[in-house]
């Protein structure tokens, strides 16, 4: 099989032009549509590869259906909406452009606590519906404060280090980094049971798998301080969303910061969870700047173009 024989191109979800232009100069033909999956399932085996970031949905019948398809590549760093498995089996590679936009997560990640700290969208909301409210929002300083960061992968190392900075303390778990490493970065290795209890916030900076599903829900939120604030810029999914909703309206959890949701754009059984005072929510926004969107075009592009010329590349996430 010539998996390095590119010509048709097809990209379903919007990327920076650079991308475009790059594989074009790189002799490919690329269409950019937004299409439905059945659009999808009935147009991909016109394709050698597809380019996609969180929106497709690139499920089994997708790649089945790809009977030309030889790669799959990825914007930006998850591949949970990617069937890599089966990509695996139908002998289709997985690429993505890990690292591309780290900082654009971990600053999205500090900025939504410090939205959580001052309840900053909430009070914004009240001025521009003519109110003066300043008792409504008393807030409270991060210095002093305890920051929980579960995965010490490259954004929550960076969370870590930008947090610092406001005088918070850093505690930290990663079932994969030794607890010398985590303290290298300035951050305190403690075992997930230990953390609860001391957690003023907690973010998650974990890949959703099947072992990182539900991390966060109402069996660890009741071992937590009374009033802690969550903060999810990684995956939907990773903090269980009825188990949130639950706990805020007990008061056990005292605010809530979501940029993703386990369906996108959630459906209407979350509408009272973004609707909830405390909850500041935006929609998957992390990596929606224009440097991580320049790079992460620019890296897939590269990454792509060197398949291509030398059949080796970096950014593989599967192996055929
Ligand atoms: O996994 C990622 O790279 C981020 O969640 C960004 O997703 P996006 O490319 O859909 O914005």
């Amino acid at each position: 099989m010539h998996h390095k024989n590119i010509k048709k191109v097809l990209i379903t979800d919007p990327i920076d032009p650079t991308f475009v232009q790059c594989l074009r100069n790189a002799g490919c033909d690329v269409d950019e549509k937004k299409l439905t999956k059945d659009q999808l399932i009935s147009q991909i085996a016109d394709y050698d590869a597809l380019v996609v970031r969180s929106g497709t949905q690139v499920t089994v019948d997708v790649i089945a259906a790809g009977k030309n398809l030889k790669l799959i590549g990825r914007a930006g760093t998850g591949v949970d909406n990617i069937d890599v498995p089966a990509a695996t089996k139908h002998g289709v590679w997985v690429m993505n452009t890990p690292g591309a936009n780290t900082i654009s997560a971990a600053e999205m990640t500090c900025a939504l606590i410090l939205a959580l700290a001052r309840q900053i969208p909430q009070a914004c909301q009240t001025l521009k519906d003519g109110r003066w409210d300043r008792k409504l929002f008393m807030g409270n300083e991060l210095m002093g404060k305890t920051l929980a960061i579960l995965g010490l992968g490259r954004i929550g190392r960076e969370v870590a280090t930008r947090m610092r900075s406001f005088g918070m303390t850093i505690v930290g778990f990663d079932p994969f980094m030794p607890a010398e490493t985590a303290a290298q970065y300035g951050i305190q290795f403690m075992a997930p049971e230990q953390i609860w209890p001391v957690a003023d916030y907690i973010t998650v900076h974990v890949p959703l798998l099947p072992e990182t599903e539900n991390l966060v829900c109402s069996e660890v939120l009741v071992k937590c301080k009374r009033g802690v604030k969550i903060i999810n810029a990684a995956r939907g999914g990773i903090v269980n969303e009825k188990d949130l909703l639950k706990e805020l309206e007990s008061g056990q959890v005292g605010g809530a910061a979501l940029d993703v949701f386990a369906e996108e754009p959630p459906g209407p059984e979350v509408q009272k969870l973004l609707k909830h005072s405390k909850v500041v929510c935006t929609p998957h926004l992390g990596a929606s700047t224009t440097e991580a969107q320049e790079r992460v075009a620019g890296d897939l592009a590269e990454q792509i173009q060197q398949w291509i010329t030398t059949g080796n590349a970096p950014g593989f996430v599967n192996k055929i």
